[in-house]
């Protein structure tokens, strides 16, 4: 095993790159951490940092023949989900905050945040984690260097982004890079013992788009740590896109091939917690129909020469949703974990040293529960946190696209805005045009889920599945959405090349509360009537709020399903959807005068359509 690279100054550097060191040296002064680790993301070091876990009483190995390489963590009760309320955009002007987002001016955050970040790491270890979102062969490679205090940040980053030695070598001297910081808040004083999962009940996860830069404090959950994932993909992304003509989306990103052999590849955007990575890893249960995934969570998108719209995953793991993932619903989930190299946190634990959640079949006897507790199956709490996870490289998924690491992407065929709502929305609808499309989903709507710190199961609108996401004001990104829409090959028989969006609800209940759809595999159906609308052999009916199947245009051969069932989960109640239109018209004030005229239109067509004055 190698040493960690412990270093008083920085002489010991793996680096001479001026405004890292400069940045390392500043923050390192500020924060006042005992030592200073260069992370080089090897498998020493991650072994390293994962045996001081397991002796800390951080993380707990899993049973090595069951789940090889794999590690179980408890987080702190209070430190579970993202926390919005405390996610700020800081930008220099607070109207580029917008109506959706917190703001503060950047001066008065750094104030606030620098007495925070005074001695918080002290009795620690600070990292230095650089890392690459997206191929570090890419033409302008998306470097980003995290400094953490949190051990379990390090082996999370390795993960989830390209991480270690040979990044920091490719950034050489002068590269660019997102500097991203993170502390939990829990400085120790000298011969103080350290708690399991260190956090404060103070947070902040600040972004300042002007800079490009991140700083956290407080909470050690993925969401909120791991900050190349929502700070800068999406938030800091979201921001460079509108200002360079691409779109940074909280979306999947999947290759479809049909039984004739026609490749396809198609993007979803759905709030969390809302199926991105159940449809990334769908298994068909239609015959002929092949699922490579490309991604599960995040798309960066921008137009090739040839003027089609070309998507890539930056991340390098699947940071999944635990609980109702099982061999039945997600078998390529289950394949990928089952490879080993993975942490498991706020699962249950059973006897034997393997994990445990709600839906992963019969309950054993009895459990370690996500708070440590002894658990049976009388228990009236949940085993696993709504919000559990698994964290685990996306190279361990079986049916991994070989497109996976090209810098240039897939062209996208068809893009797909979902929601979580028991009523209105049917199954799939097919917007008109693009401009429709970005309506459809600037007015998307879910049920709140437990990704997020709050009240579960509430209707709010999620544009885009990007609410607590967009880095700027929401209201000038359905523009950039609208102007991408214009800027597809040089303009002549654009729209042709502009994927074609869809609206999908795999959530519509009926009168007794059960599901409608069967979801998961079967969603196969819905992706296969996509295809044909693309190939124009489908056949839908022209609703008032988009084009929807014919209950024969979906292939339904086998289901169980009852013609009923069929009808209430395509259906269109016209007067469900007359309902909406004073929510929408009060989000769209939100925006004053940045939302975009053509989305005032769609409305005003939208209610000559359902005879709303
Ligand atoms: N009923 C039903 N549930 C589903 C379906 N797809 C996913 N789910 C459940 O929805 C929850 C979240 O699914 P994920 O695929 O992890 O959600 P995600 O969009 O990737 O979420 P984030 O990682 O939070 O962005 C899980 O409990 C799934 O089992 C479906 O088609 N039908
Ligand atoms: O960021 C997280 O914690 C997980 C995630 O994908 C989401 O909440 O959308
Ligand atoms: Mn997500």
């Amino acid at each position: 095993m190698t040493a960690p690279t412990v270093i008083m100054g920085l002489e010991q550097a793996p680096t001479t790159h001026p405004k890292l060191l400069a940045w390392v040296r500043e923050v390192a002064e500020l924060t006042t951490p005992d030592s200073i680790v260069w992370c080089d993301g090897s498998e020493a070091e991650w072994t390293r940092l994962t045996s001081e876990l397991v002796a800390g009483g951080s993380l707990v190995p899993l049973d090595a023949e069951k789940r090889p390489n794999s590690f179980w963590a408890r987080t702190d009760p209070s430190d579970v989900a993202r926390v919005e309320e405390r996610t700020y955009i800081c930008s220099v002007d607070e109207d580029d905050a917008g109506p959706t987002n917190n703001w503060m001016a950047p001066a008065e955050m750094k104030r606030l945040m620098t007495e925070l970040y005074r001695g918080s790491m002290a009795g620690r270890t600070l990292y230095v984690v650089p890392f690459c979102m997206g191929p570090i062969e890419a033409e302008n490679p998306m470097f980003g260097v995290e400094i953490t205090d949190s051990a379990y940040v390090v082996i999370s980053m390795r993960i989830m982004t390209r991480m270690g030695s040979h990044v920091l070598e490719a950034m050489g001297d002068d590269a660019d890079f997102v500097p991203a910081l993170h502390s939990v808040g829990a400085p120790l004083r000298a011969g103080e013992a350290d708690v399991a999962w260190p956090c404060s009940p103070t947070k902040y996860i600040s972004h300042f788009p002007e800079e490009r830069l991140i700083w956290s404090f407080g909470s050690g959950y993925g969401g909120n740590s791991l900050l190349g994932k929502k700070c800068y993909s999406l938030r800091i992304g979201s921001v460079m896109g509108r200002d360079e003509g691409w779109l940074a989306e909280h979306m999947l990103i999947l290759r479809l091939t049909s039984p004739q052999g026609r490749v396809y590849h198609v993007t979803g955007a759905f709030p969390s917690a809302c199926g991105k990575t159940n449809l990334a890893m769908l298994e068909p249960t239609i015959p002929g129909w092949k699922v490579e995934t490309l991604g599960d969570d995040i798309a960066w998108m921008r137009f090739g020469s040839d003027g089609r719209l070309y998507a890539v995953n930056p991340e390098f793991g699947l940071f999944g949703v635990a609980p109702g993932t099982d061999w039945r619903t997600n078998p390529n989930a289950m394949r990928t974990l089952a490879k080993g190299n993975s942490l498991f946190t706020n699962v249950a634990r059973t006897d034997d040293g393997d994990v445990w959640w709600e839906g992963m079949g019969e309950p054993p006897a009895h459990l370690t529960d996500w708070k440590g507790n002894d658990w049976t199956p009388d228990s009236d709490e949940l085993s696993s946190h709504a919000n559990s996870r698994f964290c685990t490289p996306i190279k361990q998924c079986p049916i991994l696209s070989d497109a996976y690491d090209d810098p240039r992407g897939v062209p996208i065929d068809a893009i797909l805005f979902g929601g979580r709502r028991k009523t209105t929305i049917p199954l799939v609808t097919e917007a008109r045009d693009w401009v429709h499309g970005v309506y459809m989903g600037a007015t998307l709507s879910s049920e709140t889920t437990a990704a997020a710190v709050g009240q579960v199961g509430v209707v709010r609108r999620d544009p885009m599945a990007m609410l607590p996401f967009i880095g700027y004001n929401a209201g000038d990104y359905f523009r950039h959405w609208i102007e991408m829409g214009k800027g597809a090959g040089d303009g002549a028989g654009q729209s042709a090349l502009l994927p074609k969006i869809f609206y999908v609800n795999w959530f519509r209940r009926d009168a007794d509360g059960g599901f409608l759809w069967p979801g998961y595999g079967e969603n196969s159906r819905v992706l296969k009537w996509v295809i044909e609308r693309l190939e124009g052999t489908a056949a839908a009916v022209d609703t008032p709020i988009g084009y929807v199947p014919t209950p024969e245009s979906l292939d339904l051969d086998g289901l169980e399903i009852t013609p009923e069932q069929v009808r209430a989960v395509l259906a269109v109640d016209n007067d469900e959807w007359r309902a909406e239109i004073p929510q929408v018209t009060e989000w769209f004030e939100k925006f004053g005068d940045k939302l975009p005229g053509v989305l005032w239109a769609e409305l005003d067509a939208l209610k000559a359509r359902l005879g709303v004055e």
